[in-house]
C-alpha cells in the first residue's frame, strides 16, 4: 500500500445539535485521487474546512506527511505543502493569468520586501507560475486577462495557483462546477495526469468525473462516512443506492 500523505483521524465537529463531521477518519495515498461524495449538507465543506484550517475540529487529528496541523493556521499549512482550490473564484479578472499565479506564491512568501518589488520581474515567481501553467496547459494564455478566459479555463487557472506553491497534497473542492462537458472532459484528462505528481483529494459533485477519476471514493452522509471504496464497490453498494446515487441507475 502507497504512504499516506495525508490523514484524517476521528474527525468531530458540531454546530449546536448538528453532528456535521462525526468521527470522520480517511487518509491520501501517493499517487491517487480519493473522491470525497455525498448529498448537499453532507459535511464535506466542514471537512475540507478541518483539513485546509479554517475549521477547528471538536476532536480529532490531522497529519501531513506524518506531521500533525491540527492547530496550525491556513498559511502554515499551505507552507508546508497543503494546496487548495476553492468551490470559489477569487481570481483578479482584470489581471493576466501569469499575475494571479505570481501573486498567489507571493502571498504565502514571508519576506515583506517583496511587496515592494514588480511581481512580473520576479524571477522567484515567474519559473514556478509558468511551470504551473505549463503543468496545466494554460502557458499560451499567460498574459491574457483573466476575465477573457472560458471558465474551464478559470478552473485551469486555479488549480494552477495551488500547484505553483509546489503541494505535497492537493484539495479540489468541485472544480468540474459549473463546467459544460468539454471544459469537464479537459480538467478530467488534465487531473489524471497529475496525480502522478502530486495526490488529489477531491470533491465533487459530478459524478461522471468522479467514476473516471478516483481510486478510491468515500461517501459522506450526515457527517460519517457510509461507504469506501473504489468506483465498482461504491456504485454497487446498497447504502449509497439508496441514500445518495438513486437506486435505479447507480
Ligand atoms: N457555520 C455553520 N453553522 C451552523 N451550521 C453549519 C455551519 N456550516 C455548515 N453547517 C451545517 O452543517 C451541515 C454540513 O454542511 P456542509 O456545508 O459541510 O455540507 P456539504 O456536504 O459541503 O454541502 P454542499 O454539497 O451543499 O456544499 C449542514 O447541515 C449545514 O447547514
Amino acid at each position: 500500500m502507497s504512504e499516506s500523505v495525508l490523514s484524517l483521524q476521528n474527525l468531530h465537529k458540531h454546530f449546536g445539535a448538528l453532528q456535521a463531521t462525526n468521527d470522520v477518519s480517511m487518509d491520501l495515498r501517493q499517487g491517487e485521487i480519493h473522491a470525497l461524495i455525498g448529498p448537499n449538507g453532507a459535511g464535506k465543506s466542514t471537512l475540507i474546512g478541518q483539513i485546509a484550517g479554517n475549521i477547528r475540529p471538536d476532536k480529532g487529528s490531522v497529519y501531513l506527511a506524518g506531521q500533525e496541523i491540527t492547530g496550525m493556521s491556513i498559511a502554515q499549512r499551505a507552507r508546508l505543502g497543503l494546496g487548495r482550490s476553492f468551490q470559489v473564484s477569487s481570481l483578479a479578472e482584470p489581471l493576466s493569468v501569469m499575475r494571479n499565479v505570481m501573486m498567489g506564491i507571493q502571498a504565502l512568501q514571508s519576506h515583506s520586501f517583496r511587496f515592494w518589488k514588480p511581481v512580473a520581474h520576479d524571477q522567484h515567481l515567474l519559473e514556478p507560475a509558468y511551470q504551473a501553467l505549463e503543468r496545466m496547459q494554460l502557458s499560451h494564455r499567460a498574459w491574457t486577462p483573466v476575465c477573457e478566459l472560458s471558465h474551464g479555463e478559470r478552473r485551469q487557472v486555479e488549480v494552477a495557483c495551488a500547484l505553483a506553491l509546489k503541494p505535497s497534497a492537493l484539495l479540489l473542492d468541485e472544480p468540474m462546477a459549473g463546467l459544460g462537458p468539454e471544459g469537464s472532459a479537459k480538467l478530467t484528462e488534465l487531473l489524471e495526469a497529475l496525480k502522478r505528481e502530486v495526490p488529489i483529494l477531491l470533491i465533487e459533485h459530478d459524478m461522471e468525473a468522479v467514476f473516471r477519476l478516483a481510486d478510491r471514493i468515500s461517501v459522506l452522509v450526515s457527517g460519517s462516512v457510509i461507504a469506501h471504496g473504489d468506483s465498482h464497490a461504491i456504485k454497487q453498494d446498497p447504502r449509497v443506492r439508496e441514500v445518495y446515487l438513486g437506486d435505479s441507475d447507480a
